[in-house]
């Protein structure tokens, strides 16, 4: 694994909700968490060995290092902004035989739609109607996702992964290049009472999520960034959460856009009773990253899981964005560990779960800003960052060529 830019971070207690011991009976067990030999009997796109990722080569490390210390500079002085220059140089070293050159290639965004059942029972505060009205606002311009992707030079793609109802494009060309529809239904079931979606529907969102990452990876693109939509979708993250990794949903669960006590405690008792049923189907078998997204999953955090790991059986970059997009991640890393290798984290939402799964991941984050919105907001601001290492790693003059002698 890819250490060099990964640390541990602590939990912070503040922004934990109140613990009712009384609201979640003991319906799950950590001893479900899934070994790697159960991932391994998961079947087709569910196992690593369909993925076919390679290790990140170590036979430049030392070159890297040595190219980055003979910057004129102190050594490490450049912080975490060295960490990602070593990351990207040794990802990129795959497809190339040189260690000296670091290049962002047309940088795409890739925001995957979804609905979700779970949302009916108004754990958000918004009504599902809202993640069609945001895909619209994506396709017409005027979202905070759009305005970073314009400012920072993002190609900007809407992958309709299932919401609600499909989107009628309007005749403007820009906008109808932008919508992307592989559609896996309309909106997922509530998850508290019954599976999300079937088995061969998740399956189908892993495919169909590889076959986009794997389309814009052929026209040149070499990283990739993910961002989503889906009102509801951080019940859906947060449910996944507790059940990949056996934690209480009282410390998977927080506020998402902003909910207040009243329906936070509804959220958590949701997730409650979405565990209970699972256990109850699964009996003590282990949660399995399929059994997950089946069960409390998301369209669209099914597709970019299937895109994360294409992304990297690519041997390409892995922009992640906040919380739920960070889940996705960690189902994608469980399902294929080699995927880290390849992801680089953007930012640390307030979502203080988020917390929770960068610490599943040992990742550490490029920003913390405070951001609790998604879109792929946290990723697309980090793009600069990735550019700044590219520069100083590609043009910095060395103690050698400028004299600089210390
Ligand atoms: C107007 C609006 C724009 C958004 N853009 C992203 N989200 C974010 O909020 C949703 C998740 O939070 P929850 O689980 O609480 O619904 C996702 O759609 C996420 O992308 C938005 C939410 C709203 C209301
Ligand atoms: O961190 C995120 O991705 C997030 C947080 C709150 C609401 N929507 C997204």
């Amino acid at each position: 694994m890819n250490t060099g830019t990964l640390s541990t971070l602590t939990i912070d207690a503040q922004h934990m909700p109140e613990q009712d011991p009384a609201a979640c009976p003991e319906v799950y067990s950590p001893s479900q968490t899934a070994t790697s030999a159960d991932i391994a009997n998961d079947s087709s796109l569910f196992t690593q060995g369909y993925w076919q990722i390679s290790a990140l080569k170590t036979s430049q490390l030392a070159a890297i290092h040595a190219h980055i210390d003979n910057k004129t500079k102190p050594q490490g002085a450049l912080g975490q902004l060295e960490d990602l220059a070593r990351q990207l140089a040794q990802i990129q070293q795959g497809t190339s035989h040189s260690a000296t050159k670091i290049q962002i290639n047309k940088p795409v965004m890739l925001v995957f739609a979804g609905d979700h059942g779970i949302a009916r029972n108004g754990i958000s505060i918004a009504p599902p109607e809202v993640t069609q009205q945001m895909v619209l606002n994506f396709l017409n311009g005027g979202a905070a996702i759009n305005c970073f992707c314009r400012t920072l030079g993002w190609n900007m793609k809407v992958i309709d992964a299932g919401i609600l109802q499909p989107i009628t494009p309007s005749s403007d060309s820009q906008s109808s290049d932008m919508l992307i529809e592989q559609r896996i239904g309309h909106g997922t079931a509530d998850f508290a009472c019954q599976p999300a979606m079937k088995e061969a529907q998740a399956e189908q969102a892993l495919a169909l999520g590889a076959k986009v990452a794997a389309e814009h990876i052929a026209q040149g693109s070499n990283v990739l960034a993910f961002g989503e939509m889906g009102i509801g979708n951080t019940s859906s993250a947060s449910a996944l959460l507790s059940l990949i990794c056996g934690l209480s949903p009282e410390r998977t669960t927080g506020k998402g856009t902003g909910i207040n006590d009243e329906q936070l405690a509804k959220k958590v008792q949701l997730i409650c009773d979405a565990l209970e049923r699972v256990n109850k189907t699964h009996g003590t078998k282990a949660f399995t990253p399929k059994i997950a997204l089946t069960e409390v999953g998301g369209f669209e955090i099914a597709q970019i899981v299937g895109a994360m790991l294409a992304t990297a059986a690519a041997g390409k970059s892995i922009l992640v964005d906040g919380f739920i997009v960070s889940v996705a991640a960690l189902i994608a890393v469980r399902i294929a560990p080699r995927a880290q290798e390849y992801m680089l984290f953007a930012h640390c939402s307030a979502e203080h779960a988020h917390q929770q799964v960068l610490a599943q991941l040992d990742a550490r984050p490029l920003l913390s800003l405070g951001l609790r919105l998604g879109e792929g907001t946290g990723a697309a601001l980090a793009l600069p960052l990735l550019q700044a290492a590219a520069s100083f790693y590609n043009d910095m003059a060395t103690f050698e060529s400028a004299n600089v002698t210390v």
